[in-house]
């Protein structure tokens, strides 16, 4: 029986507002979650990537904030700035009352500002343990009244070598608070801050079969020895034509190396890092939600919490060598029940790692040839195809028909459709992107030892013949935000497309193309 954000304790006025929001009924670990938090208990919590826990802890506190005091009485801790702003921004999307003081604190941006703002009174500080603890320091953030502390991505926390700092703000918290964690795994350190710092905790834990949302379709290919990973992903991200992704390497210098790479093929990419300032991280991040640039070359610290909607894809240049982290990286997409592909690329040596990944995501990964030339052809056609029959019945098809009468007089109507097919498909596609892809496909492995192992027609592909590919044709969406007037989808537009031409049998007569 599904439950709804009323019966799980949540007020009318924010039900309404979750809804505003779409979230009309809450996921698995809101339903555990959500009670014991209002009924006062610590809690620690584990459950698979993009299933809601931010709303899971937010929103019993939200529910419980005295307003008529002015005194700090939550704290959240989130490893990384950019999972500060959009946990602050998701509680703020969460709030009901105006008076409600939300504070979003982290190193690098002005701390003056956030200084005169903990003076005049802030309910709710989200913040990274280095800039809490500053704040702290200076006298202005002060814990005595703190009614919930809140622990989000425990173990990255601890990965990342704050295990101090979090341990130090804790015993300056009062021990009557009420605390949450949220730990993806429980290695050693997270068990004894558990030990520590919680108080009988109720553990709330998701348990699926395995540990990968099923929504996410995995994908591997094989990368054929005589090319680099770089090569090879330029035909995969040809053949998958993504909306919008994230390719993850393992270093800066990787991501920018990959950047300049597909920048330099057309494609609309940044790259994203810890080499880049705090205001070009967010700038970013602001231009990839806002569909700006359409994919980012990231290191690992893109690979936790972060809620990028719409996200199609995930990439990753290698497997990481902690399997618990493709996990992550590839929770990016996939998330609030949507559906999601994450491609991994692996050479022949890697494929000893290949057996730790299956084992941590509990099933197989069998590992797909590079796809071929044919392959990518024939699924940008059943895209454009796709493209041709959404015009067909969009709106702005009526503005072109004075055209197509005058151009009938003169010329056959399907010699016209085609030129304009044709027209469409050049400027549909990045010409230098496709080139480069098929550069890749064409290079021919070179024998190392006089025998020609190859020999495959492909053009370079795998030669260890086809598996057949998991999936055929074009995705839904459509690929690709590069052509111009699909603002339609109206489908009583007007004009009928499909109406039976009068002039059908000239279609028969001889045309130069
Ligand atoms: N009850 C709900 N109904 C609809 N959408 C929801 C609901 N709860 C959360 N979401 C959406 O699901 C997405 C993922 O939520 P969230 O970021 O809290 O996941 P998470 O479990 O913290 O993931 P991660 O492990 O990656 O940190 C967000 O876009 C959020 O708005
Ligand atoms: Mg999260």
């Amino acid at each position: 029986m599904p439950s709804s954000f009323l019966s799980l304790g949540i007020s009318e006025a924010r039900v309404a507002k979750l809804e505003s929001i779409g979230f009309t009924e809450p996921t698995a670990i809101q339903e555990q979650a959500i009670p014991q938090l209002l009924a006062g208990a610590d809690v620690l919590g584990q459950a698979q990537t993009g299933t809601g826990k931010t709303a899971a802890f937010a929103l019993p506190i939200l529910e419980r904030l005295d307003l008529n005091s002015d005194s700090l009485q939550a704290l959240i801790l989130t490893p990384t700035r950019e999972l500060a702003i959009q946990v602050g921004q998701a509680l703020r999307s969460f709030n009901t009352k105006p008076g409600a003081k939300i504070l979003t604190v982290y190193g690098g941006s002005a701390i003056d500002r956030q200084m005169i703002q903990l003076e005049r009174g802030v309910h709710v500080v989200v913040g990274t343990p280095g800039r809490v603890i500053d704040l702290m320091e200076r006298g202005k953030l002060k814990l005595e009244n703190l009614a919930w502390f809140v622990l989000d991505e425990a173990d990255e926390m601890l990965n990342m070598g704050f295990i101090q700092d979090v341990e130090r703000i804790l015993v300056t918290t009062p021990s009557t608070k009420q605390s949450t964690f949220f730990s993806a795994t429980m290695p050693p350190a997270v068990k004894r801050l558990v030990k520590n710092f919680l108080k009988s905790p109720v553990t709330v834990k998701v348990e699926t079969q395995d540990s990968t949302p099923t929504r996410i379709d995995q994908q591997i290919y094989l990368v054929p020895y005589h090319l680099t990973k770089e090569e090879a992903l330029l035909p995969v991200l040809e053949y998958e034509a993504p909306t919008s992704a994230i390719i993850f390497v393992r270093t800066k210098d990787s991501a920018s190396r990959l950047t300049e790479i597909l920048q330099s093929s057309g494609h609309s990419v940044d790259e994203y890092h810890g080499n880049l300032s705090q205001s070009q991280r967010e700038n970013l991040l602001r231009r990839f939600r806002n569909q700006q640039v359409r994919w980012v070359v990231a290191t690992d610290i893109a690979a936790r919490g972060l809620d990028i909607d719409g996200l199609t894809h995930v990439f990753n240049l290698d497997i990481p060598d902690d399997p618990e982290r493709y996990v992550h990286r590839i929770g990016r997409t996939g998330r609030a029940g949507k559906k999601g592909v994450a491609i991994t690329l692996i050479s022949g040596k890697e494929r000893y790692k290949l057996r730790q990944l299956e084992q941590q995501v509990g099933m197989p990964l069998p590992p797909l040839p590079l796809p071929s030339v044919a392959q990518i052809q024939e699924r940008r056609i059943g895209r454009f195809t796709e493209q041709i029959l959404q015009a067909l019945t969009g709106e702005r098809l009526a503005s072109f028909l004075p055209l197509v009468s005058q151009l009938v007089e003169d010329y056959d109507p399907q010699a016209i459709a085609a030129a304009a097919l044709q027209l469409a498909y050049t400027q549909l596609q990045s010409e230098k992107a496709e080139q480069a892809a098929l550069q890749v496909l064409a290079k021919q492995p070179h024998t190392p030892s006089g025998r020609d192992r190859g020999g495959d027609r492909d053009g370079g592909s795998y030669s260890g013949r086809p598996i057949k590919r998991g999936q055929s044709g074009g995705r839904s969406d459509g690929g690709g935000r590069s052509s111009g007037g699909r603002d339609g989808g109206g489908r009583d537009g007007g004009y009928d497309s499909r109406r039976p031409s009068r002039d059908r049998d000239r279609s028969s007569a001889p045309v130069k193309y």
